[in-house]
């Protein structure tokens, strides 16, 4: 019942959170997870209406108000396949660049990679997935074409002094494939770590994935490259983002991607939904005691304003909660 439920002041979030849980009593945790902020990018290139590029810029400049240590600013793929991002130049030019935070960008081929870097970009993202068929959909190659831009991305990265973050998709389903192994999500990860990415997102695309499935392909992934190089990347469609990255946490992975507000979805990946809610995990890793240094207030507004923009209701259940009052 409406009247019987307990709304936490917006100013009580961090205490209350703080008083949730004893890390001692769940497991062994990070001490410090670095939250990798994808709403800008992830979020708003799924939006049916294109959103104003000031808009972009101004939500871009309250996430890292709110301390965001790495936020995706845009990507550089072709705006025939995604017009939501062709203001990629303008955006990462127009942001403000707080010192300490990186502002990563989507690069899908050495055309990409050239465009980002007269932009002013300082790392870029190269993205492949574990499914043929995803990859065709996605960037209309195979699994191999799709690894071989990346590294050419790669080495003229290198050159130029500018570190590389990968993603793989469909790591725990495809929606084209269906179920994907374990093994082909450790052997697309290895070849990327490889050919020099930093870091590797692993993305549950689809948002279909449980904790059991998480465990098994993490760890067919940890065999071949340290989990010190990964993250995880979750979306919410069946409920069960925050679970499967509380999986990966517990199982030593401490770089998490989230949007605000939860917003997301690939354009290419039928049926995917937003991404875990940064604010929903900034407050659970707030009750485990996990550092993240992010001021979950400045976050709250930031969703509250890029969900006024977009005229949508917000999919984070703390935003949900405190909002109530
Ligand atoms: C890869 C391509 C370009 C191949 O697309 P294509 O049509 O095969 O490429 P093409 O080389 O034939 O080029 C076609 C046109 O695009 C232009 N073009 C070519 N490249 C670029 C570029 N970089 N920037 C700007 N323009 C570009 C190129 O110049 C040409 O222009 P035209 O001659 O016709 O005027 C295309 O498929 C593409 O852009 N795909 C991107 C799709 C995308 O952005 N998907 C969402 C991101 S992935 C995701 O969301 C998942 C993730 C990362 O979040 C993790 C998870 O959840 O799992």
């Amino acid at each position: 019942m409406a009247t019987m439920r307990k709304v936490l002041p917006r100013r009580l979030v961090g205490l209350a959170s703080l008083r949730a849980v004893s890390t001692s009593s769940v497991g062994t945790f990070p001490k410090r997870v670095k939250i990798v902020e994808v709403g800008a990018r992830d979020g708003l290139q799924n939006e049916k209406n294109i959103v104003s590029t000031s808009t972009k810029i101004k939500l871009i400049d309250m996430l890292s108000e709110a301390g965001l240590p790495v936020i995706e600013a845009t990507s550089f793929v072709s705006p025939k396949w995604v017009p939501q991002m062709a203001d990629n130049a303008e955006v990462l030019k127009g942001i403000q660049k707080f010192p300490g935070i990186n502002y990563p960008v989507l690069t899908p081929n050495i055309k990409g990679f050239q465009a980002a870097v007269a932009a002013g970009a300082k790392e870029v993202t190269v993205f492949g997935a574990a499914s043929e068929l995803f990859t065709k959909k996605n960037t209309n190659c195979s699994i191999d074409e799709s690894l071989h831009r990346s590294d050419e991305i790669l080495r003229a990265a290198r050159a130029a002094g500018v570190p590389v973050r990968g993603y793989v998709s469909c790591v725990l389903g495809c929606p084209y494939e269906g179920k994907i192994s374990p093994a082909k999500v450790a052997e697309v990860t290895k070849k990327m770590y490889s050919m020099g990415c930093y870091e590797i997102s692993l993305g549950d695309t689809i948002g279909v994935g449980t904790p059991g499935i998480m465990k098994d392909m993490l760890s067919a992934v940890m065999h071949e490259v340290p989990v010190a190089a990964l993250a995880v990347h979750c979306h919410d469609t069946y409920g069960q983002a925050l679970a499967n990255t509380l999986m990966a946490l517990q199982m030593g992975v401490s770089v998490v991607d989230s949007s605000v507000a939860g917003l997301g979805g690939c354009p290419y990946a039928q049926g995917a939904s937003g991404n875990l809610a940064t604010e929903d995990l900034v407050y659970m890793l707030s009750g485990l005691g996990i550092h993240t240094g992010v001021n979950l207030q400045k976050l709250l507004e930031a969703g509250t304003f890029i969900c006024q923009a977009l005229n949508r209701k917000t999919s984070s259940k703390v935003a949900q909660a405190t909002c109530k009052l």
